[in-house]
């Protein structure tokens, strides 16, 4: 099942993908981690940043591919999500970031860039933990409603939504937000070997009682999730209050064997 694990803040869910994602550098210091932009991810970039410093772990080696970027952005843009990886993941964990990977939006190339993405996934041995987040309409990376359980990375049309709440990052303008992105396909997340999704706030309850305990449905791209072998959502209070099965999550937690981790 996809286990669900309801936490008091952010702070916490960081901390334990932080101790998760600690182990696996640890035991396979050249692992490749699956990076996302947004704001849920945040908590979890600092919590990791602060134990890599405190337990000295060296992470030098450590590759690392995001899932997705805006079409025709510069990347030098402060909102590419080629500057976000970098600003808010490569330099606070010291990462190299010539072993960090972010799809190619430039629109000269785009219709090839896709594959070739998927193939660099591949030939470094695949994602070891990919964290995402989740838009308020169920999509994960930029794949939006109707997009293929099995797509590979591919260009997307944003939608209105999508584009809407993004505006936020583009001076509340929302004519500045691109129409269009590359995103890893769900076909391609489902590949990497741990799934760790965060979502916190009410605005985030529909779309993940849909994803944990909705029909599998491309109208809800993280209900994909339930198909793979090892995922974990890492909500609060807020997030998990339309869950039906909450009290059980929350017993099996608490009940759940130390050695068993996530
Ligand atoms: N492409 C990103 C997604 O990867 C992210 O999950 C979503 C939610 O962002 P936030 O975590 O800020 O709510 O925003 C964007 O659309």
């Amino acid at each position: 099942m996809t286990e669900v694990i309801i936490v008091k803040n952010q702070d916490e869910a960081g901390s334990i993908y932080a101790q998760r994602v600690a182990r696996l550098i640890e035991s396979k210091p050249d692992c490749v981690l699956g990076l996302a932009t947004g704001s849920s991810p945040l908590a979890a970039y600092r919590q990791l940043s602060a134990l890599v410093k405190n337990d000295s772990i060296d992470v030098s080696q450590v590759r690392g591919f995001a899932l997705d970027e805006y079409a025709g952005l510069d990347p030098k843009h402060p909102q590419s999500y080629q500057s976000t990886i970098n600003r808010t993941v490569v330099e606070p964990l010291g990462l190299d970031p010539e072993k960090i990977h972010v799809p190619n939006g430039n629109l000269s190339t785009i219709s090839e860039a896709g594959h070739a993405y998927d193939q660099a996934i591949e030939d470094a041995g695949g994602v070891d933990i990919q964290i995402l987040g989740i838009g308020t309409d169920g999509h994960i990376g930029f794949n939006e409603p109707g997009s293929s359980l099995a797509s590979g990375t591919r260009i997307k049309t944003l939608t209105e939504q999508t584009r809407i709440d993004n505006a936020r990052f583009f001076d509340d303008d929302i004519n500045q937000v691109p129409t269009h992105c590359i995103t890893q396909g769900i076909g391609t997340i489902l590949k990497a070997r741990h799934l760790i999704l965060l979502a916190f706030g009410s605005g985030k309850a529909e779309a993940i009682a849909e994803t944990v305990e909705g029909g599998i449905s491309s109208f809800c791209p993280a209900s994909a999730l339930q198909l793979h072998r090892h995922a974990t959502v890492i909500v609060d209070e807020a997030a998990a209050s339309r869950l039906r099965n909450k009290d059980y999550y929350k017993y099996s937690f608490e009940h759940k064997p130390a050695w068993q981790g996530i």
